[in-house]
C-alpha cells in the first residue's frame, strides 16, 4: 500500500456492563481507500466505528487519525464527536438521528446554521442543500419535513449531512440496507468520487456482493475482535462469509444477491400456483400523503394462502404507506381491505391483529420495539393480553416464551432481561421477527424489509421461516428494497412506482433486467415513458 494511513485503531477494548463489545480490535485504513468492515450481528462493528467517530470512548486501546484524512497520524483516543467532525471524520448511523420536526435542509445544516440576523437563513440552507444534492447525486427534497420521509430518503439526508460538514473520512453503518439497486449504484458513485479525491470510506455492510463490488480492502470481525484483513481482489464472497461466521454459509449467499445469471436463486419449493380464496384482498386503495396527493394511488391485489406476494421498487414510491394502511397505521381515503373474508378497512391495529394480521415493520425503532423494555417484554409487545393472568402478566410464561425464542432465533446476548437498546441492530430485528412470526395464529404476514441489517446466517434463517410460513398456508406480503431477496422468495412480483403498481409478474417471468425499467419509471402501465 503506497498511500498514507488515514486511520489506525489498535487494541481497542469496550464493554457495556458485562457485555464485551470490542476486545483487542485493530483496524488500519489508507487514505483514498474504501474499506469494508464485516462480521456477524453483534460482532462489534458499530461499536468500533462509534469509538472512531467519538461517540464512545474506548476502555483501552489507541485511536489515531490523520486530520482530514491526510498528513501525519495524530493520537485522538477518547475524542468527542465534535472534535471528530472538526477533523473531517463523520459517521452515518444505522438508525437515524435526524430531527423529525425539521425539514431536510434544516437537518443538514443543523449545528452549522446559516443565520440571517437571529434567524436561520432557510432559503440559503435550501439552496446549499440542493447544490450539494446535485453535486453528489443524492436526490432529496430540501423543503420536506423529515417526519414525512421513507427510511431510504432519510438515509440520503444522513449522508448529505455528514458530507455537508466536510467529512474526509466517512463511516457508513449499513447504508444500503434500505436502498434499492439503482440507489445503491448512485451511492457507489458518490463513494468512489470521494475516494478518488483522497477521501477515505469505512463501510459496514452485510451484503457480501457489495463488499466485493465496492471495497479495496476488508476487515472481518468476530466476537468483538478483528480476525482477518483481506485485499478484496484476493477473495470471494464465500471466503468472506466463512471468515465471518466460521462455518460454510454458501446456501445463504445466493439469497443475499450474489450474481448467478439473473442475480437470484430459483426457488424450487415455491408452489406453481397458490390456490384457494385469497386471505388478503385489497381493492382500489388510496392513501393520502405528503409528497404526492395520493401516496398510494389506487392499488388492487390479492394474496392467496401459501403465496408470497413481493413488492419491489425504489424507496419512496408508496410502499411504506401501502403497508402502513394495510397494518392499520395509516387511514386510506378510499378503497377496501379484506382479511380472510372480513372487511377490516375501518379497524385499528389491535383489531386487525386479532383478525389474523402480523406485521414486521420497516422501522423497527419507531414501530417494532420499545427500546427501554427488556427483550422478554419486547417479545410479547402487542400480545400482552395473551400472556395475562387476571390483570397481571403471567411472568413465568413471559420468561418461558423469551427463553424459547431467544434460543430458536439465536438472539444475542441470550439474556432476556437486557433492554432491547443494548442489542446490536441485527439482533433487535430478530426480536421483531420472532414475535411477529410466532406470537399469534395469523393468516396474513406483512413483512417490510425483514432482513434489514441482519447477517448472512440470519438471512438464511429468516428466509427459511418465511418459506415455512408459506408452506403452512399463510399469505405473505413482502416489501424489500433488495430485489434479490424478492426474487428469492416471491411467487409474484409487483413493482411500485409513484403510488401504483407499474407491473405485476409471476416469478418465472420476473428478473432484475425485466423489472429494472419499471422501478425507474422507464416502463410502466399504459406504456408511459418517463422523462
Ligand atoms: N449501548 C449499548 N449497551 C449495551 N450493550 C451494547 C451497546 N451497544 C452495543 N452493545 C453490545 O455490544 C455488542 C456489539 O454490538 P455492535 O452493535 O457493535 O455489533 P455489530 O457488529 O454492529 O452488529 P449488527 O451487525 O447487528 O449491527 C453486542 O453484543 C451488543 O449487544
Amino acid at each position: 500500500m503506497t498511500s498514507a494511513t488515514a486511520l489506525r485503531l489498535r487494541g481497542v477494548q469496550k464493554s457495556f456492563g458485562p457485555v464485551v463489545a470490542n476486545r483487542d480490535a485493530s483496524l488500519e485504513v489508507a487514505a483514498g481507500e474504501i474499506h469494508a468492515l464485516v462480521g456477524e450481528n453483534g460482532a462489534g462493528k458499530s461499536t468500533l466505528m462509534r469509538i472512531l467517530s467519538g461517540m464512545y470512548g474506548p476502555d483501552a486501546g489507541t485511536i489515531e487519525v490523520a486530520p482530514n484524512g491526510t498528513g501525519a497520524l495524530r493520537d485522538v483516543t477518547g475524542w468527542s464527536t465534535n472534535e471528530a467532525i472538526a477533523a473531517g471524520v463523520g459517521m452515518v448511523h444505522q438508525h437515524f438521528m435526524l430531527v423529525p420536526t425539521l425539514t431536510v435542509a434544516e437537518n443538514v445544516v443543523l449545528g452549522q446554521e446559516l443565520t440571517r440576523g437571529w434567524q436561520l437563513d432557510r432559503a440559503r440552507a435550501e439552496a446549499e442543500v440542493r447544490a450539494l444534492s446535485e453535486r453528489t447525486g443524492l436526490a432529496v427534497a430540501a423543503d420536506r419535513l423529515v417526519s414525512e420521509l421513507s427510511v431510504g430518503e432519510a438515509q440520503r439526508v444522513e449522508i448529505l449531512k455528514v458530507l455537508y460538514r466536510g467529512a474526509r473520512i466517512l463511516i457508513l453503518d449499513e447504508p444500503t440496507a434500505v436502498l434499492s439497486p439503482p440507489e445503491v449504484q448512485e451511492l457507489w458513485t458518490v463513494l468512489r468520487g470521494l475516494a478518488a479525491q483522497g477521501g477515505t470510506v469505512v463501510l459496514i455492510t452485510h451484503k457480501l456482493d457489495e463488499v466485493v463490488d465496492i471495497s479495496d480492502t476488508i476487515t472481518v470481525m468476530r466476537a468483538g475482535t478483528t480476525v482477518e484483513r483481506i485485499r478484496t481482489a484476493d477473495t470471494t464472497p464465500q471466503a468472506i462469509a466463512r471468515a465471518m461466521v466460521g462455518r460454510d454459509v454458501a446456501l445463504a449467499l445466493d439469497a443475499v444477491g450474489l450474481p448467478d445469471g439473473d442475480g437470484a436463486r430459483r426457488d424450487d419449493d415455491a408452489p406453481a400456483t397458490a390456490r384457494g380464496t385469497p386471505l388478503l384482498s385489497v381493492t382500489d386503495l388510496v392513501v393520502p400523503g405528503a409528497r404526492r396527493a395520493n401516496e398510494v394511488d389506487g392499488v388492487s391485489f390479492t394474496v392467496a394462502p401459501g403465496e408470497i406476494f413481493g413488492i419491489a421498487g425504489v424507496e419512496g414510491n408508496g410502499q411504506t404507506e401501502l403497508l402502513e394502511a394495510l397494518a392499520g397505521l395509516a387511514r386510506p381515503t378510499s378503497g377496501r381491505i379484506a382479511l380472510a373474508g372480513q372487511d377490516v378497512t375501518a379497524l385499528g391495529v389491535r383489531a386487525r391483529a386479532d383478525a389474523g394480521l402480523s406485521h414486521i415493520p420497516e422501522d423497527r425503532h419507531r414501530r417494532g420495539l420499545v427500546l427501554d423494555y427488556s427483550i422478554a417484554d419486547n417479545l410479547i409487545l402487542g400480545l400482552q393480553h395473551r400472556f395475562a393472568r387476571g390483570v397481571r402478566l403471567d411472568q413465568p410464561r413471559v420468561a418461558e416464551n423469551a427463553r424459547r425464542l431467544v434460543a430458536e432465533y439465536d438472539i444475542r446476548p441470550a439474556d432476556p432481561s437486557l433492554p432491547a437498546r443494548a442489542l446490536s441492530g441485527g439482533n433487535q430485528q430478530k426480536i421483531v421477527i420472532a414475535r411477529e412470526m410466532t406470537g399469534r395464529d395469523y393468516h396474513v404476514l406483512l413483512a417490510a424489509q425483514p432482513t434489514r441489517g441482519v447477517d448472512v446466517g440470519a438471512i438464511e434463517f429468516i428466509h427459511d421461516q418465511l418459506r415455512r410460513a408459506r408452506a403452512a398456508g399463510k399469505a405473505i406480503v413482502l416489501v424489500s428494497a433488495d430485489l434479490a431477496e424478492i426474487l428469492a422468495l416471491a411467487d409474484r412480483v409487483a413493482v411500485m412506482y409513484r403510488g401504483r403498481f407499474a407491473t405485476v409478474l409471476p416469478r418465472r417471468e420476473a428478473s432484475a433486467e425485466r423489472l429494472g425499467p419499471y422501478m425507474t419509471g422507464a416502463a410502466g402501465a399504459a406504456g408511459e415513458v418517463a422523462a
